[in-house]
């Protein structure tokens, strides 16, 4: 092992399996967790890794070790497939569900044992606006059919991922009776006998290479009746159509992954934190001292400012993970029932969510890459291939910026019903204290309170006055003759900021609540210095927010950045221990920089040399244009 690795591991304050307990939800969780990695992926002598054969493979092998429950698929996955995305993931995280939660009992008997499919509902000229798909669905009673037809161009069908050249189940949506109003269908189509289906592949893409994005162009193809999904909304025999509940329920499947994504967002940020902290311990260059030995990157100022406060994120992240599906799980539960009272709260939350974690893990996933130099910049690290898998997530399920208005739309209402006088709970109930004007700062001593309970208040303030400031900016456009949705659009971009801030507080009270329940107090210790850190560290990024928002003074301006140095040097003795807690197989993670033994340059070199450009002393292009070229010169 690297000494220097080997080092940092000594003298920990805290018990790293304990937090790593505490990161799976439990002692049994994580033996479970290591279990499927360790017994049923690494030893088992089919495993043969993250190669293309091997997809068939891992469906058989789950199907016979049992593994159905979709936290275990995913650790299996994960193990199966490392870092990147793999081929069935839509199957699984998007076609699968959308049976589970959309199909009636005859219809989920009949289809969900047999099928993989995927789910196609963007278009050409429509992947936001759902109520601008152009698709349509006409009920043709006479034969008991439904009529799929793409009228136009920009109505292809465009994305739908794992596209199967052959057999075609996809989840559609599309218009059957009115323009307000879509649903659902299953369409599965056997190709090529079925007449009237374009199909082929969207060309090329930034990555996402694993999955294969398609389009399908549908001329007049009939499908039964019954393949509509009718949970919620039926067409009957003789065409009568039954509405749901509520139209956001045909929403449900993205609810669900944008739910997902806030965790993956946390998984993906602690992976780069773990190979570029690791790797930031191994590395030496330049000099602190003049005359002294190269130091640890990890010791220059810079290099942890760059990654502590992400490293704190990926546990703020995570925590919020286990919180939106928790939240996620309840609420989806009572919708089952036909209680419908809080899935506005519930699409709010995890269309904000997913829009605040994706923006930032994007982001941290660059940083992580560039603060391990050139090598950050070679496949050997993962950080690339990571980037290019994870940065979609801004975009699929829900563009960020769309996202971050909808969660707007919920805060916009919230703050008339508290104007109205209304006493609200849930989520946004911190704006029932700027009503009262109870929001008024408090005495704002000179020295910074580093309580993290004060801190939390303080986002909460933050918010508030985002909420109102746009809320004003709103009505000061409608005072200005502007209609409704000119006020709207024009006050967007204080929107998308009050939506950024209620997320951030969201995300920061998720976190002092998660470290309130830990008992043991080496884990207590460190988290709560990293709940801290991320606090302060949001607090310098947006230091005028607070200075606007009356929480903080121009005189305490410097102290933030005094403490967030204090803190950095806090977390430095751990920042190993940190990493190794989130308990990344290297196996899985497949990066020569984040290796666990911190072996980074004989590792590298061995990774070059496999290179197939090495195989041979002298590359067969060199016998094949230059050296006939050479003999003519
Ligand atoms: C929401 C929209 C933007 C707008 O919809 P509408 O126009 O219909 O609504 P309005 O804006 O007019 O609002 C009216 C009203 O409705 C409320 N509303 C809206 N949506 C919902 C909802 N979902 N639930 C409840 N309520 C809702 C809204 O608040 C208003 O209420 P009020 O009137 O009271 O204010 C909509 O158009 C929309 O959603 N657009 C986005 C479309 C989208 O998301 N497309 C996704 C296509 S599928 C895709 O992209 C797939 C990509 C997948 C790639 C791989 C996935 C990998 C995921 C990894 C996850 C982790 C993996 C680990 C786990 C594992 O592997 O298992
Ligand atoms: C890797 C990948 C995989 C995908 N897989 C699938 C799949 O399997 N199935 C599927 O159905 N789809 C899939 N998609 C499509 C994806 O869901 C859409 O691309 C996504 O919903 C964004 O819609 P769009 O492309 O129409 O972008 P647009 O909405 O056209 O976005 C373009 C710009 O317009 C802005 N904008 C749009 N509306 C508003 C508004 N109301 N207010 C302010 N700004 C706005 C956006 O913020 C953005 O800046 C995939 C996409 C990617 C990248």
């Amino acid at each position: 092992m690297n000494p220097d690795i080997l080092r940092e591991r000594q003298n920990a304050t805290f018990d790293i399996e304990k937090l790593t307990n505490i990161l799976d939800g439990g002692a049994e969780r994580t033996n479970r967790r290591r279990e499927i990695r360790e017994v049923l992926v690494l030893n088992d002598p089919d495993f043969d890794y993250g190669t293309p054969t091997s997809l068939p493979t891992m469906i058989l092998k789950l199907r016979e070790y049992g593994i159905s429950d979709p936290v275990e698929i995913n650790w299996y996955k994960s193990m199966y497939w490392g870092t990147g995305r793999e081929a069935l993931g839509l199957h699984y995280v998007m076609f699968l569900p959308t049976l589970y939660t959309q199909c009636d009992s005859e219809q989920f008997n009949k289809w969900v044992p047999l099928i993989i499919g995927t789910y196609a509902q963007t278009e050409m000229g429509h992947g936001t606006h759902l109520r601008g798909l152009e698709t349509t669905a006409t009920f043709d009673p006479a034969t008991q059919e439904f009529v799929m037809h793409s009228p136009t161009v920009t109505s292809i069908k465009w994305w739908p991922g794992g596209r199967n050249p052959l057999f075609l189940p996809l989840i559609f949506l599309s218009i059957p009776l009115s323009a307000s109003l879509f649903d659902l269908f299953l369409s599965g189509f056997a190709l090529p006998t079925c007449s009237g289906i374009v199909i082929g592949d969207i060309g090329p893409k930034f990555g996402f290479d694993a999955v294969d994005n398609g389009y399908l162009k549908l001329e007049h193809v009939r499908i039964p009746r019954e393949n509509m999904l009718m949970k919620y909304a039926q067409v009957k025999p003789d065409g009568s159509y039954v509405k749901p509940l509520s139209s956001k329920l045909t929403y449900g499947t993205m609810v669900f992954i944008r739910s997902l994504i806030v965790g993956n967002a946390g998984i993906v940020l602690s992976q780069c934190c773990t190979i570029a902290i690791r790797y930031s311990a191994v590395r030496h260059q330049s000099e602190i001292r003049a005359g002294e030995a190269e130091p640890q990157i990890l010791d220059y100022q810079t290099q942890q400012h760059k990654l502590f406060p992400l490293l704190a994120t990926a546990y703020a992240f995570l925590f919020a993970g286990q919180y939106m599906i928790d939240t996620y799980n309840r609420i989806s539960g009572d919708i089952n029932q036909g209680d419908l009272s809080e899935m506005p709260e519930l699409h709010a939350l995890s269309a904000g969510l997913k829009a605040f974690t994706t923006w930032t893990a994007n982001t941290g996933i660059e940083v992580c890459r560039m603060s391990c130099g050139g090598h950050g910049y070679s496949r050997s690290s993962a950080l690339p291939d990571i980037y290019v898998e994870f940065t979609p997530s801004c975009t699929y399920e829900g563009e960020n910026t769309v996202m971050m208005l909808q969660t707007a739309r919920f805060l916009m209402k919230s703050y008339r019903q508290v104007q109205a006088g209304q006493q609200l709970s849930g989520a946004v109930s911190y704006l029932n204290k700027v009503h009262h004007r109870v929001m008024a700062p408090q005495a704002v001593s000179s020295q910074l309170d580093l309580n993290l309970n004060t801190l939390v208040d303080l986002y909460e303030i933050r918010a508030a006055m985002l909420v109102e400031l746009a809320a004003q900016s709103i009505q000061q456009e409608s005072a200005r003759g502007k209609c409704q949705e000119d006020s709207w659009n024009n006050s967007t971009i204080d929107l998308v900021r009050a939506s950024d801030a209620h997320c951030h507080y969201m995300v920061l009270k998720m976190f002092r609540d998660k470290v309130d329940q830990i008992e043991d107090p080496g884990v207590h210790s460190v988290m709560s210095t990293l709940a801290h850190l991320y606090a302060i560290h949001g607090m310098g990024n947006f230091t005028g927010d607070f200075l606007q928002a009356g929480v903080l003074t121009g005189a305490q301006v410097p102290s933030v950045s005094k403490c967030l140095k204090g803190l950095l040097a806090e977390v430095r003795p751990s920042a190993v221990l940190l990493v190794d807690a989130f308990d990344h197989h290297d196996k899985m993670l497949n990066s020569v920089l984040g290796r666990h033994d911190g072996n980074v340059y004989e590792a590298m070199f061995e990774w070059a040399r496999s290179s197939p450009l090495n195989r041979t002393e002298v590359h067969e292009s060199f016998h094949k244009h230059l050296k006939p070229l050479q003999a003519k010169l």
